[in-house]
């Protein structure tokens, strides 16, 4: 039998009627049985998704962000489909069932459970609208929910792999329908042991495609994204970019811990462990070759560089006239693993830490007010973290010009600066 394949398409892919239209284009000859195709919620819908959430957090009327949601996704659909097809009906019960969980009661102790119902119907509706489209085009899928094979843990919003669950699940319950169909699924979803929706964290959908490579035995993996590959840096933010033919994965897993969005993070190791190529590639140009990242790519050296916005700077400093030790550091780190926060760059001092963590809803307070009695604490929001893979020295003056630099660090391979515009 045939080789499963995976295609991942990301919200950009599936923006507009245009973009979906381009996405059955794509796979007009390339669908085939055993392929596995993964769709994210239609271009920002998760964001609306989350201002939704928050303003029912705040006891605020989102019923217009509501309206304007649905009248989106029906607008996509009006360009796709004829008057009274059946994905209209779709389209109002998806809806009609949101709002019923919206009414459900939220709190800040429920908001993560909360979080991962709601945020899921991007992913829920995006997947039937293509779905329907690809069988009106007459390209014949499968529309499986990712909840039936995707097992998690219950750590709302993070929520980690069960991956032998998983595996059973993908091999017994979808491995002999690819025998006969390919399968359209979600992104980003998952379910716990209760059943409960649960999501892997945003842009959580490449990862989708990796965990499901994995468990399916795939041949390949291919995102499809609008970029020709992965470049040594973000187009929309940095001029004369260079494409990367290939990458090894353990440079791509490298940018990408960097914040590279183009992946991921979490999406390369379980293809590296299991020998399984990523292609990166261009929705615009589909027949370009775009990225391969897999196992034997030659080694590169070209200055790589990584933005990440909205970052914080918290510096801890000691209060009682003692250096930094291990059990600072220790308490800190404690800390930052019970509220979930990564840390993206570390400096240590005499009688300070200081670490860069991205901005989350609540999670700043609630780390202040668990550490207030040890340190004293300072902090700076609205920063961003440079890091320059393979540096070049003589272009990095260019690259704080205009800026302010509240913290720097540089080894031979990687130089990180925290920066604040001028
Ligand atoms: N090194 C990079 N190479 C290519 N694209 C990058 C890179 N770093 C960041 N990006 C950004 O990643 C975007 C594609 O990823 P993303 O928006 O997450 O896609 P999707 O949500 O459609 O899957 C590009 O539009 C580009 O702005
Ligand atoms: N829709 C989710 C998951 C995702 O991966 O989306 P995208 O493929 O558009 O990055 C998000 O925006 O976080």
């Amino acid at each position: 039998m045939a080789k499963t394949s995976v295609y991942k398409f990301g919200g950009a892919s599936v923006k507009d009627g245009s973009a979906v239209r381009n996405l059955a284009e794509i796979l007009r000859n390339r669908l085939r049985k055993n392929m596995v195709i993964v769709v994210s919620a239609m271009g920002k819908t998760t964001n609306a998704l989350e201002s939704i959430l928050a303003k029912k957090l705040s006891g605020e009327d989102f019923s217009l962000n509501c309206t304007i949601l649905k009248e989106f996704h029906q607008d996509i659909c009006q360009e796709l489909f004829p008057a009274g097809h059946p994905v209209f009906a779709h389209l109002d019960n998806l809806f009609l069932q949101l709002n019923n969980d919206l009414e459900k009661k939220l709190s800040r102790d429920n908001y993560d459970e909360f979080y991962d119902r709601i945020v899921s119907y991007g992913e829920v509706i995006s997947s039937r609208i293509v779905a329907e489209y690809l069988c009106y085009q007459e390209l014949i899928i499968l529309w499986q929910d990712a909840r039936e094979v995707i097992h998690t843990d219950s750590d709302f919003r993070f929520a980690k792999i069960d991956w032998e669950k998983t595996r059973k699940s993908c091999q017994s319950s979808w491995k002999p329908l690819l025998a006969n169909f390919p399968i359209l699924t979600q992104g980003f979803i998952g379910s716990d042991p209760k059943g409960r929706t649960t999501t892997l964290g945003r842009e959580g959908s490449d990862f989708t495609a990796a965990i499901l490579a994995t468990s399916l035995d795939a041949a390949s993996v291919t995102i499809w994204k609008d970029v020709p590959g992965v470049l040594n840096a973000d187009p929309k933010l940095f001029p004369n970019t260079r494409k990367f033919d290939e990458l090894g994965y353990r440079e791509a897993a490298e940018m990408t811990y960097f914040g590279a969005s183009v992946i991921h993070p979490k999406t390369i190791k379980p293809l590296a462990n299991a020998g399984i190529p990523l292609f990166v590639k261009s929705f615009l140009d589909p027949e370009a070759p775009g990225t391969k990242i897999h196992e034997h790519a030659s080694v590169h050296h070209v200055p790589t560089i990584v933005l990440k916005k909205d970052q914080i700077l918290v510096s801890f400093k000691v209060t009682d006239f003692t250096f930094i030790e291990e059990k600072h550091i220790h308490s800190v780190y404690e800390k930052l693993q019970s509220l979930k926060l990564r840390v993206n760059m570390l400096q240590l001092s005499a009688i300070s830490i200081s670490i860069v963590i991205d901005t989350q809803l609540f999670k700043l307070d609630q780390l202040i007010s668990k550490l207030r009695d040890e340190f004293e604490i300072r902090y700076n929001e609205g920063l961003e973290l440079l890091t320059i893979l393979h540096q070049q020295e003589e272009e990095i003056p260019s690259l704080l010009e205009g800026y302010e630099v509240l913290l720097e660090q540089a080894s031979r391979n990687t130089f990180q600066v925290v920066r604040r515009k001028n």
